[in-house]
């Protein structure tokens, strides 16, 4: 196949444990018990995540891979578990202790997405990254944007 490659996915899973409190900077007091309820409780809750990192890239020729699962995995030890595991998420983790961010799922992939991305090789793109939050909240970012 000289100018054509198959392309392929590959997922990496990796769990990490981090408590959170949900809790907006932008909002009184009384608008965050009353958006976030039982989640805005001062003494914060736990989670067990579940990560799932999918790349998208041609299968190399003579390596047979798109990426190196070892070095897949060495990207997500430096943006997941070096960063969050066993963190309290709002106070550890700067990209929200410095921020507006709430440590909603929905945050918490997109920050996780942000920064495997810088780290990939140029070759190999970054299709989605997967969180399970518990066994049925489940959020998925796939680097897109919409215009407000
Ligand atoms: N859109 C979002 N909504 C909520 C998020 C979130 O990240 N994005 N997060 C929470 C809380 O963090 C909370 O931990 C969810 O917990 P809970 O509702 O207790 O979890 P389950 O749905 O699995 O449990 P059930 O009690 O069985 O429903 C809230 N909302
Ligand atoms: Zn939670």
């Amino acid at each position: 196949m000289a100018n054509r490659r198959p392309v392929a996915y590959v997922t990496r899973v990796e769990s990490f444990s981090a408590c959170h409190r949900l809790h907006s900077k932008l909002l009184s007091d009384e608008e965050n018990k009353a958006i976030f309820g039982k989640c805005n409780n001062p003494n914060g809750h736990g989670h067990n995540y579940k990560v799932e990192v999918t790349v998208r890239g041609p299968i190399d020729e003579k390596t047979g891979m798109v990426i190196n699962v070892f070095d897949l995995k060495t990207i997500i030890n430096d943006v997941v578990m070096e960063a969050m595991d066993h963190k309290h998420l709002d106070l550890d983790v700067p990209v929200f202790r410095d921020s507006s961010m709430v440590t909603t799922t929905e945050n918490v992939t997109f920050v996780i997405y942000e920064g495997i991305k810088e780290q990939l090789p140029s070759h190999v793109q970054l299709h989605e990254v997967k969180i399970h939050e518990t066994d049925k909240n489940i959020v998925v970012y796939r680097g897109e944007y919409e215009k407000v």
